[in-house]
């Protein structure tokens, strides 16, 4: 089966360890995929391999048709492969205008290319709906080092957008916010548009099963289920992964 992202066979090894061992994954357009998994099941490393910051030694990725398996991240995300990380990279003395901005600059397309500032002015004009999107309207204008984490989470994702992606892999995105900022972005990540394609590594199932149409468990580098949400909740084999030892 073929899809938007394709991971054949990968294997990636640290000395005798076998972080993952012949994982397939297959994400589809606009698909809500999450990969969950026991402490060290290898759910980090295969976002690492997807990303291009860990080259597998084994195994083939296909993104859109192509091989991307020789890109570096920041050529995957040219294609449409964004990262979020478990701590948001944000400019810290740039606003929240500013940091959206900045990010969208290499992918915009000026009207008028030859005007002087054209290419800003086209960025400028994408980072008012986008932070409005990521409810940051209100703090549009303050520096990203004085938001709160979870707003600087929120802005890390209007970041991402930003470069137009059609990929978002989302690393422990509920990591270190309150519940109310977790409520906050449940929502918002439930409003992305379709046209963007998640893979979320998460901790909390209750986000899992609020943000995901299709879950891969993985375990000791393997993966040892994949289904709908219901399928992955009902499961002996993932209770007792489970019960054998997870965060
Ligand atoms: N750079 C590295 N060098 C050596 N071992 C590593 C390295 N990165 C990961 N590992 C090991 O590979 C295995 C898989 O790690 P990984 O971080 O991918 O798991 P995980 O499922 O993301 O775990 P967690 O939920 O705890 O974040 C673990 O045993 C880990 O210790």
């Amino acid at each position: 089966m073929t899809g938007l992202l394709d991971a054949q066979e990968v294997s990636v090894r640290y000395g005798s360890l076998a972080a993952l061992d012949g994982v397939n994954l297959c994400i589809h357009d606009g698909q809500r995929h999450a990969l969950i998994g026991p402490n060290g099941a290898g759910k980090t490393t295969l976002l690492n391999v997807l990303g291009g910051s860990t080259k597998p030694q084994r195994g083939t990725v296909r993104f859109d048709g192509r091989d991307i398996g020789r890109l570096a991240p920041a050529a995957r995300a040219r294609r449409g492969i964004n990262r979020i990380h478990q701590r948001p990279a944000v400019f810290p003395t740039l606003t929240a205008t500013e940091n959206v901005v900045v990010a969208a600059l290499p992918r915009v397309i000026p009207r008028r290319p030859w005007w002087p500032g054209g290419r800003r002015r086209a960025a400028q004009h994408l980072a008012g709906p986008l932070l409005d999107q990521m409810g940051l309207t209100a703090v549009a204008a303050v520096p990203a080092g004085h938001l709160a984490h979870g707003q600087r989470r929120q802005l890390e994702i209007a970041m991402a957008l930003a470069g137009r992606p059609r990929l978002l892999l989302l690393d422990e995105p509920a990591a270190g916010l309150s519940a109310i900022e977790v409520g906050r972005l449940v929502e918002l990540l439930q409003a992305l548009p379709r046209a963007v394609a998640v893979l979320l590594v998460e901790h909390r199932l209750d986000l899992v099963y609020a943000l995901s149409d299709t879950v891969t468990v993985l375990r000791d580098g393997q993966t040892l289920a994949a289904g709908t949400p219901d399928e992955i909740r009902t499961s002996p084999l993932v209770r007792q992964a489970y019960a054998d030892g997870v965060a």
